[in-house]
């Protein structure tokens, strides 16, 4: 299987991944300079329903907060995208200290921490029927910088406890990733990919150009994760992040001048 270390790590991953190689592949390092302002993009719209929070899952690779998305109720329109895509699922990735940890990068800058909110193009059936379609998935990225304590994250921080090993599962509940959100909701897109295995170029990425905060005592609950299950010798949820990748011609669109 896949991981982050030296032996199953991201630059082994075109063993079983050919896609790995692709040319829409995720993240990348955003140049702002470089980026077209194209007033023809929409603002984003984004309404979410607390009551959609089902469950937190440690994966193996990261946590995921699972959304039920069999209405529309918590659904992602606007910006770069036509139609309605539903939220699935939000998930972090992060280093192992401060210096690193985000997987998109600004001018080869690189966040301790960023945010992922899937979501899945309802033109498809469900989130697997979407999810190798070039249209079918688009995720909000959203870097998290090292300042004061963000109380916002502190209901999940709180939550990684009850599942530390890999495929620990806990409900959750009555929780709005909207409030997650920073402020402004400028933003870059372009055509990407899923970021872990099996790295489908099927993300249609909305990276936020406004931070959140995070303290270093939050940062160490994320740390405090591991990558092993129950039983096994111990290793810490850590650096679960992929470098960026080449552009191979893309067009990154800013949303704001
Ligand atoms: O559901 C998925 N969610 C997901 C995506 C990313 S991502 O980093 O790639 N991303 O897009 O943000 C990171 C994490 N994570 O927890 O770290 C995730 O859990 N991935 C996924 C999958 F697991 C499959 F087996 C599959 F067939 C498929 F289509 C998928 F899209
Ligand atoms: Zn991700």
């Amino acid at each position: 299987a896949w991981g982050y270390g030296p032996s199953d790590g991201p630059d082994t991953w075109a063993e079983s991944f050919p896609l790995a190689n692709g040319p829409r592949q995720s993240p990348i390092n955003i140049v702002p300079k470089e980026a077209q302002f194209d007033p023809s993009l929409k603002p984003l719209k984004i309404k979410y329903d607390a009551r959609d929070a089902k469950g937190i899952l440690n994966n193996g690779h990261s946590f995921q907060v699972d959304f039920v998305d069999d209405t529309d109720s918590s659904t992602l329109t606007g910006g770069p995208i036509s139609g309605t895509y539903r939220l699935k699922q939000f998930h972090f990735h992060w280093g192992a200290s401060d210096d690193r940890g985000s997987e998109h990068t600004i001018n080869g800058i690189k966040f301790p921490c960023e945010l992922h909110l899937v979501h899945w193009n309802t033109k498809y059936a469900s989130f697997g029927e979407a999810a190798d379609k070039p249209d079918g998935l688009a995720v909000v990225g959203v870097f998290l910088k090292i300042g004061a304590a963000n109380p916002k994250l502190q209901k999940v921080l709180d939550a990684l406890d009850a599942i530390k090993t890999k495929g620990k599962q806990n409900t959750f509940s009555s929780f709005d990733p909207k409030t997650l959100l920073p402020g402004s909701l400028d933003y870059w897109t372009y055509d990407g990919s899923l970021t872990t295995p099996p790295l489908l170029e099927s993300v249609t990425w909305i990276v936020l150009k406004e931070l959140i905060s995070v303290s270093p005592a939050q940062m160490v609950k994320f740390r405090s994760l591991l990558f092993t299950g129950d039983g096994e010798p111990v290793c810490n949820m850590v650096d679960n992040y992929r470098p960026p990748q080449l552009l191979k011609g893309r067009q990154v669109r800013a949303s704001f001048k």
